[in-house]
């Protein structure tokens, strides 16, 4: 089976400051390590709420052949949250249907779900996918979209990822 490269970035003053343990990302790792059966590297980055450095680690990781690039973090509406502003400039194409059932699902957790800007996009073979700080959201929101990760991969001319069926099912129209 194919191995397969993720980038995980986090995008969080304090995180990439030291300030605390960056518990969104290994959250991330965790249910990479827990749904997919693929083996894979982890392309992995802590980083400040910097649009200049998060377009550049983005377009970094693509470069690299990473499938799919997850970020957490720097969705909100405060004035240094740009990650969504760094995927558009990175994408070639919005799939705004991530945003739009993330946050329906986070709502179901917390009435700030609304707050987040997080969305989606591709940019050659690889889809990026932005969710919240939170390391309460990275499940919540994973186990939402991750049934349609694989098909969307495959469209984009990506590697055929598989799935513990238990945990996450996959779906292949
Ligand atoms: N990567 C992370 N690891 C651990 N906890 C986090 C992380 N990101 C956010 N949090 C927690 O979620 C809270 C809200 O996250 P938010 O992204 O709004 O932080 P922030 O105010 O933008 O600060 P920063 O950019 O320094 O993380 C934080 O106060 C922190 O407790
Ligand atoms: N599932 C989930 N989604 C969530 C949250 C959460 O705790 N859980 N927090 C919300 C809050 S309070 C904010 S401000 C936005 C943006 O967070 P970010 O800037 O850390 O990305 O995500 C929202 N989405």
């Amino acid at each position: 089976m194919e191995t397969v490269k993720i980038g995980i970035i986090t995008a969080s003053d304090r995180a990439s400051a030291k300030i605390y343990d960056d518990q969104s990302g290994s959250e991330i790792i965790r249910f990479l390590n827990d749904s997919l059966i693929n083996p894979w590297e982890s392309d992995y980055k802590v980083v400040p709420d910097e649009l200049e450095i998060l377009v550049s680690v983005m377009e970094e990781m693509v470069a690299n052949n990473c499938c799919l690039i997850i970020t957490t973090g720097g969705t909100g509406p405060a004035k240094r949250d740009v990650t969504p502003e760094a995927t558009e400039i990175v994408c070639d194409k919005m799939l705004p249907g991530f945003g739009e059932l993330m946050r329906q699902i986070s709502l179901q957790h917390v009435p700030t779900a609304i707050l987040s800007r997080q969305t989606a996009g591709i940019c050659n073979a690889s889809l990026i996918i932005n969710l919240p700080g939170k390391p309460s959201a990275i499940k919540q929101c994973l186990e939402a979209v991750f049934p349609a990760v694989p098909y969307c991969i495959d469209l984009i001319g990506g590697p055929y990822l598989e799935c513990d069926q238990n945990k996450i099912k996959i779906y292949r129209p």
